[in-house]
């Protein structure tokens, strides 16, 4: 069936560990041999057990101490010795052949973007014939503030171009967003069934709490333009549209502040290549979801397919067989 691994990448704290531990319960409860590779050497704990793990090569710690580096140095220095050691993780990978491979990596969004670091490693495993899809995971609690929201953006569009594998955007820790939502309609649920009851300052407590968890919640519809990033957003945050429209925007910064969020705006529009997968960790079906949109990236059973394709054409031909013949048989009589 062939070698097939997610690369899960993504800036830190983004719940890159948490979406690999997702994915192995997901790939154990639906019995896909599934292994955990560790290749962040400052990791300190996991959920499962890695099965290959840098930190059996190198670890951080050791190269603080020992060379004296900095946390962000040291990371680059114990990816660099992976590099000039690549042999290692390849005698590691030998021995799952046919297996699903769900790679952590570090939270440092340089080794994407800036150095050639991972682009190598995944240079190596293409060379291993391994299938690759890069994962990139941003959190979204970005949504909250849109010039950070942005910059996520352009950090994954970032990776995206370096990397040059096929790729897969997830808007990680829905669960806290959607649960915004849900209050708001819990909320509205209860005042509709309560409607009669409590006195004047309990309705009004109420009307309080759902106002300040409507101001938090996104409407699903304007959840869809942080999905498919809308770069309307950063130019309605920047009075970018206003100064279009010719009217004197209060907000406006400088000019050369408006036209480097144009810049953006356009680059974004023009590459129109990045687009974020919900997950929330809580709803079976979208890990599903998410884990399928993966596996078409990798064409993931795609060599199972053939197989499955003949013995059906095998079966279709043989029942033609059966009734061209009875044809023959019924014509000679
Ligand atoms: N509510 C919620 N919390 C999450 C989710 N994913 C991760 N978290 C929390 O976010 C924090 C960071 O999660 P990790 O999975 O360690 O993130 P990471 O990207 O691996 O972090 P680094 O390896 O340090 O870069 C932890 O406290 C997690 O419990 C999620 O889907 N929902
Ligand atoms: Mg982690």
């Amino acid at each position: 069936m062939g070698r097939h691994c997610q690369l899960v990448m993504g800036p830190a704290g983004s719940g890159k560990s948490t979406f690999c531990a997702t994915m192995m319960t997901h790939c154990q409860t639906t019995g896909r041999r599934a292994h955990l590779v560790n290749l962040d050497p400052a990791a300190e704990h996991f959920e499962y057990e890695p099965t290959i793990d840098i930190r059996d090569l190198i670890t951080l710690e050791d190269v603080m101490e020992e060379l004296n580096y900095g946390p962000n140095g040291g990371l680059i220095y114990c990816l660099e010795f992976l590099l000039n050691n690549i042999d290692w993780l390849e005698e590691e990978i030998g021995n799952y052949d046919d297996d699903y491979l769900i790679i952590d990596c570090p939270g440092q969004i340089e080794l994407y973007t800036h150095f050639p670091i991972m682009r190598r490693v995944c240079e190596a495993l293409g060379q291993w014939n391994m299938r690759i899809c890069g994962v990139y995971c941003l959190e979204s609690q970005f949504i909250e503030d849109k010039a950070k929201y942005f910059s996520g953006v352009l950090s994954a569009m970032s990776a995206m171009v370096n990397m040059e594998i096929p790729h897969v955007n997830v808007m990680t820790k829905m669960d806290l967003i959607e649960g915004d939502y849900g209050n708001v309609k819990k909320d509205e649920q209860d005042e509709g069934d309560n409607h009669e009851s409590g006195d004047e300052d309990d309705k009004k407590k109420r009307r309080r709490r759902r106002r300040r968890l409507m101001d938090k919640a996104l409407t699903s519809r304007e959840l869809e333009r942080y999905l498919d990033p809308d770069p309307l957003l950063i130019a309605e945050e920047a009075g970018v549209v206003e100064q279009e429209q010719g009217s004197i925007n209060a907000n406006s910064r400088s000019f050369k502040f408006q036209a480097l969020n144009q810049a953006i705006v356009q680059l974004i529009d023009d590459y129109s290549m990045v687009s974020f997968i919900p997950l929330n960790i809580t709803d079976e079906d979208s890990v599903e979801y998410v884990l399928s949109t993966i596996d078409n990236a990798l064409q993931y059973g795609e060599d199972l397919e053939p197989k499955v394709s003949v013995s059906i054409m095998d079966e279709g031909f043989s029942i033609c067989s059966w009734v061209i013949l009875d044809f023959v048989s019924l014509g000679t009589r």
